[in-house]
């Protein structure tokens, strides 16, 4: 199977900037999942309505199924990956390592109102964190942190696993 690094979380949790330095110290590629999107499921987070389960579903499998067909064998993701039913999805195909980033409603709301040039609205946080189950089995940072002491914990956890 495929070993695959998700850092996951909410909107605004530092995802996507967490996943970018850590599969540059890594050397490893990275993939961000807004990048499978459908239109229709863009148009409506730019509106400010959350996704459900049906929008995510094809969203999920688009990426399961772009990971299976490349020929790396590793990466890091950065994919909400918001429910428990949706990482037991993801596992099904790929062996995963899960970083969950933890942060604040009103620390995620701050940034995404300071994110210039990205569909997701601030006011997607509040149903973003509703929608959360926390992970049990995850390598759990404080999204607050310095990104480089983010990257410099996750690697040392990743080499007790
Ligand atoms: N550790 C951090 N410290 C301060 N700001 C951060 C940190 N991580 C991300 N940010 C900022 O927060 C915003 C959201 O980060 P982003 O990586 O786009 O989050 P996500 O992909 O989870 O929505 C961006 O403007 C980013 O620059
Ligand atoms: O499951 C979802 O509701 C979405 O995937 C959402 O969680 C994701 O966060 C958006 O793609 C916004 O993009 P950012 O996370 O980069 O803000």
């Amino acid at each position: 199977m495929k070993n695959i690094i998700v850092i996951m979380g909410i909107s605004g949790a530092g995802k996507s900037n967490v996943a970018e330095a850590l599969s540059k110290s890594l050397h490893l590629p990275y993939l961000d999942a807004d990048d499978f999107h459908s239109k229709a499921n863009l148009m409506k987070m730019s509106s400010g309505t959350p996704l459900t389960d049906d929008d995510r579903w094809p969203w999920l499998a688009s990426i399961v199924e772009h990971i299976l067909n490349t020929h790396r064998s590793e990466f890091i993701l950065a994919c909400s990956a918001l429910k428990q039913s949706y990482r037991d999805y993801l596992s099904q195909r790929l062996s995963i390592t899960w970083v969950f980033l933890d942060i604040t409603e009103h620390e995620a709301t701050a940034r995404l109102a300071n994110r210039k040039q990205h569909y997701t609205q601030a006011s997607l946080v509040q149903s973003q964190l509703a929608t959360l189950e926390i992970p049990k089995n995850a390598i759990k940072i404080n999204a607050t942190d310095k990104l480089s002491s983010i990257v410099s914990r996750i690697e040392l956890q990743l080499k007790k696993d």
